[in-house]
């Protein structure tokens, strides 16, 4: 049988290729990505990651069982806590306050990916909510390991190599999934299309989050 993490896989194979082409991660394999560009990234996700959470704790609110509520909920929790005190190791290696973060706006690309996922978590089915959220793990375990597998010795970035590519990260990556599989399985072929809708959107998101930190995107006219 297919699941739906075949399908999403299958449909997405050339665009993941790509992500792990792009030269932000290239170059945060080679240790060589600047400080500037991982700082902007930094700043930006840290705004991505307030948002997300929003999205995973209305997946949690709306899960059909209790065992992908608490998947959920402590995925919530887990982009507040974990990723922050990722982020505030950098922040700190840097020399920004982690108040400061705050003070920036989201890029054209962050504020479109957020308002994407919250989008889909007010307005849409909860098996299309779990499809849009699936990426953000799925894709950071392949890019995670992808670059663990050939980094350099002292890479500045080691911190970050090391979140996306530790078997406890795994762990959740495999029950999200699953919770996705199951999902798709209890569903409609006609929802299961719009479920990869929601998972392509979102892979695309991802793609254009780290081509946007590379470039340090800006709104191209002020108001
Ligand atoms: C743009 C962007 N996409 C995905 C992640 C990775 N991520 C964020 S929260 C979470 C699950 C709970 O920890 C994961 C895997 C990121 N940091 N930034």
């Amino acid at each position: 049988m297919t699941t739906f993490s075949d399908r999403a896989r299958q449909d997405t194979t050339a665009l993941r290729d790509r992500i792990l082409e792009l030269p932000f991660n290239r170059e945060l394999a080679a240790g060589r990505l600047s400080r500037q560009r991982f700082q902007f990234y930094m700043i930006q996700d840290a705004l991505y990651l307030e948002q997300y959470s929003r999205a995973l704790a209305i997946a949690s609110a709306k899960a059909p069982d209790t065992r992908a509520m608490e998947q959920f909920a402590r995925s919530a929790q887990g982009a507040l806590i974990v990723e922050r005190a990722l982020h505030e190791g950098f922040f700190e290696k840097f020399g920004i306050a982690p108040v400061e973060a705050a003070q920036f706006a989201p890029s054209p690309t962050c504020y479109g990916y957020t308002n994407f996922l919250l989008t889909v978590a007010h307005q849409a089915s909860y098996e299309e909510l779990v499809a849009a959220v699936l990426p953000c793990f799925w894709i950071y375990w392949d890019v995670g390991n992808h670059i663990a597998a050939d980094t350099v010795p002292d890479n500045p970035y080691r911190a970050w190599i090391d979140t996306y590519s530790d078997p406890s990260f795994g762990q959740s990556v495999n029950a999200v999934i699953a919770i996705a599989n199951e999902a798709a399985e209890r569903s409609t072929e006609a929802r299961r299309v719009a479920m990869l809708n929601a998972f392509k959107r979102s892979a695309q998101y991802e793609w254009m989050f780290w081509d946007s930190a590379y470039r340090e995107e800006k709104w191209p006219v002020s108001a």
